[in-house]
């Protein structure tokens, strides 16, 4: 596609853009009476109007019904997850039963690898990442010594070739295929936060599964970014937040799958509650755990209706626009357009001031673009915000831009480029 690096022209895409109204749907942050160019969805969503309503009928709920709302009114508390579900299993592409809604991230993948990582002496490795995001590397050394084993001999992480900043997949898949007699998982971000890389999560798993392992995925930076399809690809389990591109608000509930070859396997290991507990006896509140069939099993604590909530707010704009296939063909765009930008001010300031190390290939990016400048890029980043321009920056030396197509529109990258060129401009004087 040939675009131009003009505000009309950055209008007229979004002229033709069926989801830029969309836009309206959500409240964007301001600073000095003018509102921000949001491009930091990678991080926190921004919050959909409708957000205060749906909380607000859940707090009159509460209000009105007290403690029968767990089985009175609209939404009986007890049964809320199930509409989530329906919802969230679209998004990336599993069947109801095998998504829920519950807790948050870093504790559900605690939760999942109690029930996946069951190591013994032969076969007690995990592969993942190299710079993964610091919780999973705290949860998953934790988890290895809780086993007994020590992290230095137990995790063995992949990094880019020197001089690369991204894993090559046939890397990937080569080291899990030499480690197949001691490797008990894989566990991978399905984005990586800091490059942005997508991996290939259907060779990943391949992979996996050839060498014997289990295969998990960590996707707070892929769902409701990109389209998955956990079920077909036969990935064992996920979990991810949805804070980030689906919008829930800050420390939203987090979610699970688990694939349906995993329902009847009895053996499996969990640190049950009773909310796991199988729900049409769950309040016999009888001894002996009997789980709920499916992801709902993993279920511990009550339901969080408030988070669930704000969730399903941004859930009912995901349907509005039609799930991912045409997020993802706008989100394709709206980078593509990022890049040409950034290429736009390159080219102007005559060097590649802005190196953009996430994949220009479509298949290993979704919609964010790490960038490292060079230079004092920290403060042209600190500058960008004092404008009004909103990404986010990473240690120790990455901009991030996520444009979120639910409601960034060209224009804001048009506006977003203009911006970085005026300041590297003023930088170098
Ligand atoms: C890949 C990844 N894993 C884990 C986390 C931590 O999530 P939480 O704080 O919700 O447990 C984040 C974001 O903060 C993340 O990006
Ligand atoms: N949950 C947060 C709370 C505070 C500040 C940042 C976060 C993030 O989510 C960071 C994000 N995971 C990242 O990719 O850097």
């Amino acid at each position: 596609m040939k675009f131009e690096n003009t505000l009309s022209y950055a209008q007229q895409l979004d002229a033709q853009d069926p989801l830029h109204p969309l836009r309206e749907e959500f409240l964007f942050p301001q600073q000095n009476g003018k509102p921000f160019i949001y491009l930091c969805g990678n991080s926190l969503g921004l919050q959909p109007k409708s957000a205060k309503e749906v909380l607000g009928k859940q707090l009159d709920n509460w209000q009105n019904l007290a403690v029968e709302g767990w089985f009175e009114g609209e939404t009986p508390w007890m049964f809320y997850h199930k509409e989530l579900k329906e919802l969230m299993a679209p998004i990336v592409g599993a069947k109801p039963a095998e998504v829920c809604p519950m807790n948050t991230l870093t504790v559900n993948l605690h939760l999942l690898l109690v029930s996946f990582y069951r190591p013994d002496q032969k076969k007690f490795k995990i592969i993942m990442e190299a710079g993964a995001f610091p919780s999973d590397q705290y949860a998953l050394e934790s988890q290895v010594r809780f086993h007994g084993f020590d992290p230095e001999d137990a995790i063995i992480e992949i990094a880019p070739r020197p001089g690369e900043y991204t894993l090559r997949t046939e890397d990937i898949t080569r080291i899990i295929a030499e480690n197949a007699d001691q490797l008990a998982l894989v566990l991978f971000g399905g984005i990586n936060y800091f490059s942005g890389q997508w991996f290939d999560m259907p060779a990943i798993t391949k992979a996996g599964h050839d060498a014997g392992a289990i295969v998990g995925f960590d996707l707070a930076h892929a769902a409701g970014n990109v389209p998955l399809q956990l079920h077909d690809w036969q990935v064992d389990f996920a979990c991810w937040c949805t804070y980030k591109y689906q919008n829930s608000g800050p420390g939203g509930i987090g979610a699970i799958f688990i694939h349906e070859n995993h329902f009847a396997d009895d053996q499996m290991n969990r640190f049950a509650g009773w909310w796991g507990y199988q729900e049409s006896i769950r309040f016999k509140m009888e001894k002996g755990f009997i789980p709920e069939p499916g992801a709902d099993g993993w279920q511990v604590s009550c339901t969080q209706v408030m988070p669930m909530a704000l969730y399903h707010a941004s859930l009912k704009i995901f349907e509005q626009a039609g799930f991912m296939e045409p997020l993802r063909k706008k989100s394709l765009s709206l980078t593509a357009y990022l890049i040409y930008v950034i290429g736009e001010v390159n080219a102007t300031i005559g060097t590649e001031q802005y190196k953009i190390i996430t994949p220009a290939n479509e298949n290993e990016r979704g919609a964010q673009l790490s960038i490292i400048a060079k230079g004092d890029a920290k403060a042209v980043f600190n500058k960008l915000v004092e404008n009004n321009v909103l990404g986010d920056w990473r240690e120790p030396n990455v901009i991030r831009f996520g444009p979120a197509p639910l409601y960034n529109s060209f224009e804001d990258i048009y506006r977003a480029g203009e911006l970085l060129l005026q300041l590297s401009r003023e930088e170098a004087i």
